[in-house]
């Protein structure tokens, strides 16, 4: 969508094996909280944070919003201990963070510390399908397809960009990206309104407009697709402990998705070639379990580095399928 917009002499087609709701995008709790990329500048990190607030809380505030699936929430970063680091580096991108009060904490007795701000939540699989109409709209083509090398790709287009998630460990070897299996429970929970997140990253209660998101696991390595029993109860029971009303919750449905770990987002541009013949790739996908929190960001940049391969296609002659 960046590109079609940033580039509209751009002739943009989709391909993608699947589409919403079959996607890791569709199992996400889409809350607007980073994860930390330990090989990108925190800088760098904190710009596509920015932008990608930016561009929901403007969604929210339009009319738009519902259909969106986008939504502010306010609520509370728990801690069992003081954590060394009390301000994260994404504290003045969501609105009113601050200590919790004596009175909040008394909420969480297992908790000596917290943290409360509001910040956006996105029912993804609404958005995914706000995001195609959106596509669709800027004449861009939509194919079900699976690639399984990028040079098949090259007597169609100039410029393939890659977002290929977890896909990529297997479409370019990529050795260094892996899936860490995150299950999740989507409840009905009307009366949850704010969210509750440990500090420890494991356990999420994330109310969107419909459902309520009960989280989760983070399995390294673990590439099953298949939601475990056990898992659920284990879940269900964390979440209990810092809602009990969640005890009351119906209609439990189970997800999981593999989140497209790596040290750093691949957000890069490469040439391939063969026998004299080039292909250019902007690769963007290694958003690990942070993606939804930094998509518009990156993609940005992405769009960015599809500008420059367009920049250097102009000056050389395989400019027709543009
Ligand atoms: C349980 C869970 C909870 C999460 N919660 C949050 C959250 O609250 N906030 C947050 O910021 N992030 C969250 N994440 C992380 C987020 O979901 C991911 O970072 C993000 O969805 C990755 O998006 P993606 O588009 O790169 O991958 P995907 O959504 O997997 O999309 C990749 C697409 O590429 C297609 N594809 C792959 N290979 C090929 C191929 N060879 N040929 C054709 N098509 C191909 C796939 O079919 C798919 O459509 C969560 C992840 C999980 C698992
Ligand atoms: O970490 C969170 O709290 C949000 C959910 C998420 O990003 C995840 O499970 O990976």
């Amino acid at each position: 969508l960046c590109i079609a917009e940033t580039c509209p002499s751009c002739s943009v087609t989709v391909l993608s094996d699947q589409f919403s709701p079959n996607t890791t995008s569709d199992v996400a709790a889409g809350i607007l909280i980073p994860h930390t990329y330990p090989g990108t500048p925190i800088h760098v990190q904190k710009q596509w944070f920015k932008e990608t607030f930016t561009y929901l809380f403007a969604i929210s505030n339009s009319a738009e919003a519902s259909e969106a699936g986008i939504h502010l929430v306010s609520g509370w970063q728990v801690f069992r201990n003081t954590p060394k680091e009390e301000l994260p580096f994404w504290s003045d991108v969501v609105l009113g963070f601050r200590p919790m009060s004596e009175a909040e904490l008394q909420k969480f007795p297992q908790h000596q510390f917290g943290q409360a701000f509001t910040t956006l939540k996105c029912d993804c699989p609404p958005y995914l399908l706000w995001l195609e109409k959106r596509l669709k709209a800027s004449g861009v083509q939509m194919y079900t397809r699976k690639v399984a090398d990028l040079w098949e790709l090259h007597s169609e287009y100039n410029i393939v960009v890659n977002c290929t998630g977890i896909g990529a460990h297997q479409l370019v070897g990529d050795e260094k990206l892996f899936p860490v299996r995150g299950q999740v429970l989507k409840v009905h929970a009307p009366w949850v309104k704010n969210f509750i997140r440990d500090g420890d990253g494991l356990t999420y209660i994330y109310p969107g407009i419909h459902r309520v998101t009960l989280g989760g696991t983070r399995q390294k390595e673990n590439w099953s697709l298949f939601p475990d029993p056990g898992t659920t109860k284990d879940i269900f029971d964390r979440c209990c402990s810092l809602e009990p009303s969640l005890r009351g919750a119906q209609d439990i449905k189970v997800k999981v998705g593999l989140r497209p770990s790596r040290h750093w987002v691949r957000l890069q541009r490469e040439v391939l070639s063969q026998g004299g013949v080039k292909l250019l790739v902007v690769h963007n996908y290694g958003h690990g379990a942070g993606g939804f929190s930094v998509h518009m960001g990156t993609a940005k940049e992405a769009a960015r580095l599809v500008g420059e391969c367009i920049a250097a296609l102009q000056g050389t002659s395989s400019r027709a399928k543009l």
